[in-house]
């Protein structure tokens, strides 16, 4: 059933189910390819947190979580410019680290990640993104855990706003 928020009208895209089982399998793969470090996962707030709650149940083995807070949008575009809303509160000298993203459009704010995390001597650095827009990305870091590459379109749901709207749906609506 189509949904309005504010101004816009959005169909269903993604059940709550198809997310879940998306959520299942790439916790599996972290786990398969961290199961000897003790990975920092560095949620990126505020789009990432639920996707960051079910991924962080399902990652059953040792890590460390902390958050940072990045903003770019306002509605449904970017404005270009990543700011750092929240700080990184810990060191990450010689860990590894896993950006865990709600989704990544442009590439704008994994690059301004990179350049935060990389001020750090790491181990690693990878990107674990529910959504990814193959067509919007501009930058050429890889990355490696992608849930759904999606068209590109605007969706909201499950984490993902509109104007601060819709974070609480369930699923995920894309824009009519
Ligand atoms: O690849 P990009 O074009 O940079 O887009 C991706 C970013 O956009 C959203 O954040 P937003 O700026 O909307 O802030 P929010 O997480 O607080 O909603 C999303 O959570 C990503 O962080
Ligand atoms: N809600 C939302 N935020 C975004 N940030 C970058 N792309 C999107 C999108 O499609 N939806």
């Amino acid at each position: 059933m189509e949904i309005q928020i504010l101004d816009k009208t959005f169909v269903p895209y993604l059940s709550a189910l198809e997310i879940d089982a998306e959520v299942q399998r790439l916790a599996k793969d972290l786990l398969n390819d961290y199961k000897n470090e003790v990975p920092v996962f560095l949620v990126v707030l505020n789009g990432a947190f639920i996707f960051a709650a079910d991924l962080m149940k399902q990652y059953t083995s040792a890590a460390e979580i902390s958050f940072i807070k990045m903003a770019s949008y306002n509605g449904t575009e970017t404005t270009g410019n990543v700011t750092e809303l929240l700080g990184l509160d810990i060191d990450l000298t010689n860990k590894h680290v896993v950006i865990v993203e709600d989704i990544v459009d442009t590439g704008n704010t994994i690059a301004a990640l990179y350049n935060l995390v990389n001020r750090f001597k790491v181990k690693s650095i990878n990107t674990a993104t529910l959504f990814f827009k193959p067509e919007a990305y501009k930058q050429t870091i890889d990355i490696k855990y992608t849930g759904f590459s999606i068209e590109n379109k605007f969706i909201v749901g499950y984490g993902l706003d509109y104007n601060k709207q819709g974070r609480n749906l369930g699923e995920v609506y894309q824009i009519k």
